[in-house]
C-alpha cells in the first residue's frame, strides 16, 4: 500500500489531537480569543495544532506544514501558554506503542511554541506539504455541534492522504443525517469517527479510540439514481456560504428535503460515507479566498469514496498555489454519477445572478 507510514502517522496524530479537543470541550474554560478576522480560536485549536505538527516533524522532519494557527498569542500571554501546556501534556494515547510512533509528549514549553509556529509554509506546487486545520468549525465546537480535526498530505500540490477526526459524528456509517446533527451533537455513546483516504486506494472510517487505531471499514458515497431524493449539506453559518443560492439549486434539482446544516469538514465526511449526498458551498463574498486546510482532507476522502469535487464554476480546486484556493470560488461535491447535472444547475443559478 502506498503512503502507509504517512497514513498511520496522520491517523494517530489526528486521533491524539481530537482527544485533546474533546478534553477542552468538557473543561470549564475554552480560553477563547478573537482573531484579527473576528473568528474565534481556543486553547483546543492551539493544542491540537502543536501536537499534530510535533507528530509530523517526529516522523517526517523534512516535510512542510501549512497550518491555520501560530504561536503569537501564546508568546504574548503566559497564562494562555500554561493552559495549552497542561492540555498537550495530558493528551496521551493509552497505547504506548502508538504514542511512541508519533514521538511521545512534547518535551518543553519552547518545543510547544516551536511546533505551533511550524505551520507557516507558503504552500506550493512542489514536494510534500501537509495542510492542517487543528479545529475546523471552531464555532460548531463552541456550540457543541460538529467540528473536525483535519490533516492532509499534499504531494506536488495534490491532496494525496487525508484524515478527518470527527468526535461528534455517529460511528455508524449508515446512521441517517437529520438537522439535529449540526446543532446538538454531544459527544456521547456511539460518537467519534476517524475518516481517511489515500489517493487511488479508497476511503475508510473507524471509531475514534483513546488507545491505538481501531479496525477500519471501507466507505463509499451513495449511488444516487434520483437526484430529487438527494440530501444536501451546507454550512450552519450563513456568512460562510450562500444559503439562498443553495436553496435555489436544490429546488431546481427537485429536492424537497430540507438541507442538513453542520459546521466543518464533517460535511465532506458525511457525504463520503453516504449519509448525505451533496455538499454545496456557494460563495457569499467576492473577496473571500477559501483556505487549503479547510478542504484538502475532505476532498481526497470524497474523491476516494466515489465523488467529484470542483469549485462553483466546475473548475478543479487548485491546492498548489499557496495557502488559499485563490483561483477558485466556492465548492461543489457530489457522487460522480450525478455531478454533471448538479454543476449544470449550479452554473445556471450563478449565471442568473450576473
Ligand atoms: N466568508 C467566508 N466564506 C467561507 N468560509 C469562511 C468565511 N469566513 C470563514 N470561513 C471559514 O469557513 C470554515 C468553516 O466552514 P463551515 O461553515 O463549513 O463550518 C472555517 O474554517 C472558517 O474559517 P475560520 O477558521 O477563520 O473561522
Ligand atoms: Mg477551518
Ligand atoms: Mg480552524
Ligand atoms: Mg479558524
Amino acid at each position: 500500500m502506498a503512503y502507509e507510514k504517512e497514513l498511520e502517522t496522520a491517523l494517530l496524530a489526528v486521533q491524539r489531537a481530537t482527544l485533546l479537543t474533546k478534553s477542552v470541550f468538557t473543561s470549564h474554560s475554552k480560553g477563547t480569543l478573537t482573531k484579527s478576522d473576528a473568528s474565534p480560536v481556543t486553547i483546543g485549536d492551539f493544542g491540537a495544532q502543536a501536537l499534530i505538527i510535533a507528530s509530523i516533524k517526529h516522523v517526517f522532519p523534512e516535510d512542510e506544514v501549512v497550518g491555520e494557527e501560530d504561536a503569537d498569542d501564546l508568546r504574548a500571554d503566559e497564562t494562555l501558554r500554561d493552559l495549552v501546556w497542561d492540555l498537550v501534556t495530558a493528551a496521551k494515547l493509552e497505547d504506548s506503542v502508538a504514542e511512541d510512533k508519533i514521538g511521545g509528549p512534547i518535551k518543553s514549553k519552547d518545543a510547544l511554541l516551536e511546533a505551533l509556529d511550524s505551520g507557516k509554509s507558503a504552500g506550493g506546487r512542489k514536494g510534500r506539504i501537509w495542510a492542517l486545520d487543528p479545529i475546523d468549525g471552531t464555532k460548531g465546537f463552541l456550540r457543541g455541534g460538529q467540528y473536525a480535526v483535519c490533516l492532509a498530505l499534499m504531494v506536488d500540490g495534490v491532496p494525496t492522504v487525508g484524515v478527518l477526526g470527527c468526535p461528534n459524528l455517529p460511528v455508524d456509517d449508515k446512521a441517517p443525517l437529520d438537522s439535529s446533527i449540526g446543532a446538538d451533537a454531544d459527544s456521547g455513546e456511539g460518537k467519534g469517527v476517524l475518516f481517511s483516504a489515500v489517493k487511488g486506494e479508497g476511503a475508510s472510517s473507524r471509531p475514534l479510540s483513546k488507545a491505538g487505531l481501531q479496525e477500519a471499514q471501507k466507505i463509499s458515497m451513495k449511488d444516487v439514481t434520483d437526484i430529487s431524493e438527494a440530501t444536501f449539506c451546507e454550512s450552519v453559518e450563513a456568512g460562510h456560504s450562500s444559503h439562498g443560492d443553495q436553496a435555489s439549486i436544490a429546488s431546481k434539482l427537485g429536492i424537497t428535503k430540507a438541507s442538513v446544516r453542520m459546521d466543518s469538514q464533517a460535511k465532506y465526511a458525511s457525504i463520503a460515507r453516504g449519509a448525505g449526498d451533496l455538499y454545496l458551498r456557494l460563495p457569499v463574498s467576492k473577496s473571500y479566498e477559501e483556505k487549503i486546510w479547510d478542504h484538502a482532507a475532505g476532498v481526497v476522502i470524497v474523491q476516494e469514496a466515489g465523488g467529484e469535487v470542483t469549485d462553483a464554476h466546475g473548475k478543479p480546486l487548485d491546492f498548489g498555489i499557496g495557502r488559499t484556493l485563490k483561483e477558485n470560488k466556492g465548492v461543489v461535491a457530489a457522487p460522480k454519477s450525478v455531478f454533471p447535472k448538479v454543476i449544470e444547475v449550479v452554473k445556471e443559478v450563478l449565471g442568473a445572478k450576473q
